[in-house]
């Protein structure tokens, strides 16, 4: 076994060159394998095994730096720095994460998750490198996906003015999550497959040599401003920005890989290696479904099939559904995805509408821009996008959506704590980012029926509003409560007296367990599920506080700038005579690995809540003319 030798960083430079074919065979048995068991982002990774062979030949880590986009393929990365054995616990708590962290490895030099990144954080390294008399390389990965991402833009634009070297390899296997989009994708697409371009291109080179003068003439084409220069010249998109293009290389050859590398290490300034790919190479499951290997669930090596068997819908199932209906119903919906048409639920939307379904590429920012361009020009634009990701946009909600008050509705998805992926996409914050605005409206369902009820109601809206709601499997309790939906109105589920439990969406769930806890030690307690989040139901607070000494906001989201403190703050104002306890979030980042576990580290499970509203009740005194 080859793989045995690499125990750490640069023991690859002592393998013989006759043995890297091995090798990478190995590295890809050993991530299936892995990935198979743990789940994780299978397909990127098997597409840039010799990529990152190739950059581990070529450079000096931890010395040199390379940042990578998104962080998604950076397991071969991890396996050529010694961190073998955290696949075990890839991406479990406590375990190694599924993206590059600087405190995991001296050779994770930047902390990725969310896309396009690289480049700007890229420049940023160089000109620390200059500004500290430095020699180190500096290198970033960008995908053709990543590439769709307004900063990568912003960052090229800067890059085109260094004059020391600093490295973009592009990873083309013309794919985002699902198919890639756009322009830059046509163009890529151009590069990458244009044999005719080729020919052409040689035989008009040829012809020219064959000519006195001609020579000369093809030289001077090529140094030309002119269109013609394309005839020889590919890459001229990233050359007219300043930035070398050399390429398109096979990414799977790990001696042209190396050729083009040392080439790259010599050019002054910024160059871009254009690196063809195949995403899930090795693995035919993955490469006829790259989509489905993207961040693959565990599953059957012989098949390729999930190992769990879902059995009821996720929210974004309902979701799905839903949309279809409004569809129908009205044509003035139409619906946005920043490249996760599959993840969100969009895609049946997309195959029956077509016309009105938008994928813009991973640009959060654009999308809203657009919906608000859209929701201006008279159609309901419906943004489905995931709570983590939106966080990019917040100024194009404020000032293109917000200020106007445009009948935009974000269907935030992914709200709540998502798991595995970590700290870079757990979605909660995007009540208190959302809340700070003027003009915006939010709601968060307790059950799947309830969705559909506030996408109907959002549809029908006249300003800015969002809903939020969570990864996977949807609440299907509580089916006998479907109150309609009033505007900033909470819907009152169990009324007692004593505690009052008020809960905003995933958190109806678990209060629900809570209320059983507390009646079952003698408490007697009310369930409220608050529905808006903003504004909140004063009226009910109000209410409330005439026959409970304790209220209790229960959130998914953090405390700060969330429900809970909007509650706690109008009982202040008012001087309401009731206790209340948050909970919610701390103000920290949440790191990867199961939910529940993840609950209960962060005390927002039946148990820690139960516990803590006992703490709490004991020690609130009874006030004047109430219980
Ligand atoms: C801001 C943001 N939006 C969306 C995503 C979700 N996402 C992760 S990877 C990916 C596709 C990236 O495609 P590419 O860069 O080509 O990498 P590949 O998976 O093809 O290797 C998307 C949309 C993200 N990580 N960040
Ligand atoms: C890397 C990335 O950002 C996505 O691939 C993300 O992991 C998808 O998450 P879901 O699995 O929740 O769709
Ligand atoms: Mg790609």
């Amino acid at each position: 076994m080859v793989l045995e030798k690499i125990n750490q960083v640069n023991d690859i430079k002592k393998i013989p060159p006759e043995e890297y074919e091995q090798l990478a065979e190995e590295i890809r048995q050993f991530l299936i394998t892995k990935i198979s068991q743990t789940g994780g982002h299978l397909a990127s990774n098997l597409g840039v095994v010799e990529l990152t062979m190739a950059l581990h030949l070529c450079f000096d880590f931890p010395k040199d730096k390379v940042v990578w986009d998104v962080g998604h393929q950076s397991y071969t990365h991890k396996l050529l720095t010694g961190r073998k054995s955290g696949f075990d616990e890839l991406r479990k708590y406590g375990g190694m994460s599924g993206f590059p962290k600087r405190k995991e490895s001296d050779c994770d030099c930047f902390d990725t998750g969310h896309s396009s990144t690289s480049i700007s954080a890229g420049i940023g390294l160089v000109a620390a490198r200059d500004l500290c008399g430095g020699d180190e390389h500096v290198i970033s990965v960008i995908g053709d996906g990543a590439l769709t991402g307004g900063m990568a833009y912003e960052a090229l634009n800067n890059a085109s003015r260094l004059k020391k070297n600093f490295i973009i390899i592009l990873n083309d296997n013309n794919m985002s999550i699902a198919e890639n989009v756009g322009g830059m994708s046509e163009y890529l697409n151009g590069l990458r497959t244009n044999e005719v371009y080729t020919n052409f291109k040689s035989g008009v080179e040829q012809s020219l040599n064959r000519i006195p003068g001609g020579n000369h003439l093809a030289n001077q084409l090529k140094k030309t401003k002119s269109g013609l220069k394309q005839l020889f010249i590919p890459g001229m998109f990233f050359e007219d920005m300043g930035v070398t293009y050399l390429g398109p290389v096979d990414g799977h050859d790990i001696d042209k890989l190396q050729e083009v590398l040392k080439k790259a290490k010599r050019v002054k300034g910024a160059v871009l290696v254009h690196v063809l790919t195949k995403k899930g190479k090795g693995f035919v499951p993955a490469e006829r479904h790259p989509a489905r290997f993207h961040g693959a669930e565990p599953f059957d090596i012989e098949t390729g099939l999930p190992k769990n068997k879902r059995k009821k819908a996720n929210y974004q199932d309902v979701f799905s559904t839903c949309m279809v209906k409004l569809g129908q119903r009205n044509e003035k919906v139409v619906a946005i995805t920043a490249a996760m048409p599959d993840g969100t639920g969009l895609k049946r939307f997309k195959n029956i509408y077509p016309e009105r379904f938008f994928d813009v590429g991973i640009a959060e920012e654009h999308a809203v821009t657009f919906a608000a361009g859209l929701a201006a020009g008279g159609m309901r634009p419906i943004f489905a996008v995931y709570s983590s990701f939106l966080q990019r946009a917040y100024d194009q909600v404020l000032h293109d959506v917000c200020i106007q008050n445009l009948p935009v509705v974000f269907a935030i998805d992914r709200a709540g704590l998502v798991g595995s992926d970590g700290e870079t996409h757990q979605g909660i914050f995007d009540l208190s980012y959302l809340s700070s605005i003027p003009n915006m409206h939010i709601m968060a369902p307790k059950n799947k029926w309830e969705l559909s009820d506030m996408l109907k109601f959002a549809v029908e809206f006249d300003g800015p509003i969002a809903l939020r709601y969570p990864r996977g499997e949807a609440y299907d309790g509580l089916r006998e409560f479907r109150h309609p939906i009033v505007y900033g109105k909470s819907e009152i589920l169990y009324e007692e007296e004593d505690i009052a439990l008020l809960a905003v969406g995933s958190m109806v769930k678990t209060a629900e367990v809570v209320r059983h806890r507390l009646k079952e030690i003698g408490y007697s307690c009310t369930l409220v599920n608050a529905r808006f989040v903003k504004p909140i139901d004063t009226d009910v607070v109000k209410e409330l506080a005439k026959d409970h000494r304790l209220i209790v906001t229960m959130e998914e989201n953090v405390r700060s700038g969330g429900y809970g403190e909007k509650v706690r703050d109008y009982v202040q104002e008012q001087e309401i005579p009731v206790h209340v306890l948050t909970i919610a979030l701390p103000d920290e980042y949440v790191e990867h690995g199961n939910v529940a576990l993840l609950y209960e580290e962060v005390g927002i499970d039946a148990e820690s809540v139960t516990k803590r509203i006992i703490e709490k009740y004991v020690t609130c005194p009874k006030e004047d003319g109430r219980r």
